[in-house]
Formats: structure tokens, sequence, C-alpha cells
């Protein structure tokens, strides 16, 4: 599952999320990702900024307040996302937001990194019986643990990402490690919330086995906002789309290194007979020096023998270029 995240990439425009649904539906990717804050539900005024980058903005508070959509405006974003075929996911940060996402029938919740210690929603959205995607940014083992025990509890099926809470993540903040980890330890479909700002992460992750893949989306890199250094534009979605993809096909499709009766025409094609690269006479010794490797296979004898041709005479004399055959050899 492939999972566009927009976050604040609209900067709180109705049209420019809608925007972002239209340009997305071109890409490849099965969902589009908001995030549903209702500033007076889930913060307050002394939440502190993560990164002060607005004046607009007074307080943290302020800045979520300018990124709320109306439930009306939820409803027409997820009917947007559903005419395009594309999944609408939305992370809840309060109960109400979970009550709104509820009342626009969204198929399954995401649990942002943020979250995970919010048992008070995870129970709500636990009892709503939906599948259920738990990232893990900031968190330890322990806390994993008994945030994934919790949650099992209720029965909904579960999957999680490996996620580093860092904007954007260096290579050595990836945590790749962490995707084989997490799938050995709880046994349920593993993924990538990538931060990275680049395509390379999630290819990564691919390649490890990941199975869900949610990165940033931005419509131009100097755009503003606090994602966007974290985030890939929709060319570098299209394009990363493809390469999960091809290495998924990939994955499902091994190659067995001792099944190569498909190959058999072309090694003909391929391989080499030996031939010499002199003229030489009659009773001439052969040695390495003398010696080449030509196509195709099956003119001579085969290059990989050639050892067994060193020190041996010649019977006939043999033109530069010919190939060299065990009749050309005197016995013995
Ligand atoms: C913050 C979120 O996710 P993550 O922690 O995976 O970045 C989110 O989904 O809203």
């Amino acid at each position: 599952m492939i999972i566009a995240e927009l976050a604040q990439a609209h900067d709180g425009s109705l049209g420019t999320a809608h925007a972002y649904i239209d340009a997305l539906a071109e890409t490849g990717v099965d969902a589009v990702k908001f995030q549903t804050h209702i500033a007076l539900a889930e913060s307050s005024v002394y939440e502190p900024f993560r990164v002060k980058f607005s004046k607009q903005d007074a307080t943290r508070f302020d800045y979520w307040k300018r990124m709320e959509f109306s439930l009306y405006q939820w409803k027409e974003l997820k009917a947007h996302c559903d005419e395009k075929g594309l999944e609408f996911i939305s992370s809840p940060f309060s109960n109400l937001a979970v009550d709104w996402l509820e009342e626009i029938d969204v198929k399954r919740y995401k649990i942002g990194s943020g979250e995970v210690s919010n048992w008070l929603m995870l129970e709500k959205i636990a009892k709503t019986g939906k599948p259920i995607i738990l990232s893990s940014g900031m968190s330890s083992w322990e806390e994993i643990d008994s945030t994934v025990n919790f949650i099992k509890g209720y029965g909904n099926e579960l999957s999680i990402l490996q996620c580093t809470t860092a904007y954007p993540t260096r290579p050595e903040q990836w945590g790749l490690n962490v995707i084989v980890e997490l799938k050995n330890r709880y046994q349920i479909p593993v993924g990538f919330s990538d931060h990275s700002g680049d395509i390379f992460a999630c290819l990564a992750a691919a390649t490890l086995g990941a199975e869900l893949f949610e990165f940033h989306v931005v419509f131009d890199k100097r755009q503003f906002g606090p994602d966007t250094p974290a985030s890939i534009t929709i060319d570098q979605t299209r394009e990363m789309v493809k390469g999960i993809r091809q290495i998924q096909t990939s994955l499902t499709h091994p190659i067995y290194k001792d099944r190569i009766e498909s190959f058999q025409e072309l090694k003909k094609i391929f391989e080499k007979s030996l031939a010499i690269n002199r003229p030489l006479k009659k009773g001439e010794i052969l040695t390495s020096a003398c010696l080449e490797a030509k196509k195709p296979k099956g003119y001579g004898i085969p290059a990989k023998d050639f050892e067994l041709v060193l020190g041996k005479k010649l019977s006939r004399d043999l033109n530069q270029w010919d190939f060299l055959n065990w009749d050309d050899l005197e016995q013995g």
C-alpha cells in the first residue's frame, strides 16, 4: 500500500488540498493521507512550535487552527478521493477527529508517532473495529510492545511502520534495520513512514520487504511549510511508485540459479570457444599467450577448458583466429 501523506502541504487551503488529490491520482499511489487537526480538541496555547516557521501564526495552536477544515470540507475531500479511486486516509489527533472520520466513513486509521501513547484515542479507534496502521517514530520497544498489545486486545487488523521523527531524516536516521526487527517481533505487515525528502529510503525499504509506504508530498520543494524539507514532489512520487512496484514484482518472482534451462539458447550465443591469436605450425606447443576465446560456443574447445590444452603440440598448421579443436592437438 502506497500512501502519499499531505499533512499540512495544503497550508490550510481547501483548493490546494483538492488540487493535490487530482495530481496524486496520476502517480499510481493507493491512498492520499491527510491529518485531521481540530485545534481546540487536540492542542492548547501552551503547545510549543516544533519549528517557528511562520510570523502569521503567533502560536502552534494558531497554526493548527489555520490548518483546520470543517466536517463538511472533509466530506468533500473524501468524496473527491473516492471519485479518483484513491483511498482517503487521515490521522486523527483527538477523539473529536475520530468522530468526524467515522462520520465520513474512513476505511482504516493511521496513528501518527505522537499518538502512540494516547490510549484514550486508541481505545476509541480500536472500538471501531477498523484496520489500524501504527507509526513508531519516537517510541522505544517497550512503548511499542505495550501499544501493539493494547490494540491487539481489541482484535483490529494491525500493521506497523518504522518511522524516525526528524524532518528531514538523514540516511543514518532512516532505521532500515528496524523494518526487519518489526517483522520478526510482531509477525504483522510492516511498512515505512518516510521523512527523508527523497525517493531512496522508500525504495530501500521495499527491498527489505516493507509492504506499506508513507511519504510526504509537496507540489514544490520551495513551498512554505514545516514538512517541505521532508517531502518529495509529484514527479518524484510517480517515479518512486514505479520503483516500489518493480521491486515488489521482483521480490515476488525469485530467480533460482539452479534452474537455467531457459538460457541454453542464449548461452550458445554468449559463451566462447578457444581460438589461436597468431599463425602456428604443426608441432608448436600451446601456451596461454597464443590463445584467444571467441564467440560462439560449440566451434572449438570450450574456453573454460583452456588449461587442458596448455603444453600440447599442434597436429597441423593453423591460421590466425582459427578455432582450436581436439583433433588439432597431438594425442598424448
Ligand atoms: C504524524 C504522522 O505519522 P508519522 O509519525 O508516521 O510521520 C501522521 O500520520 O499524522
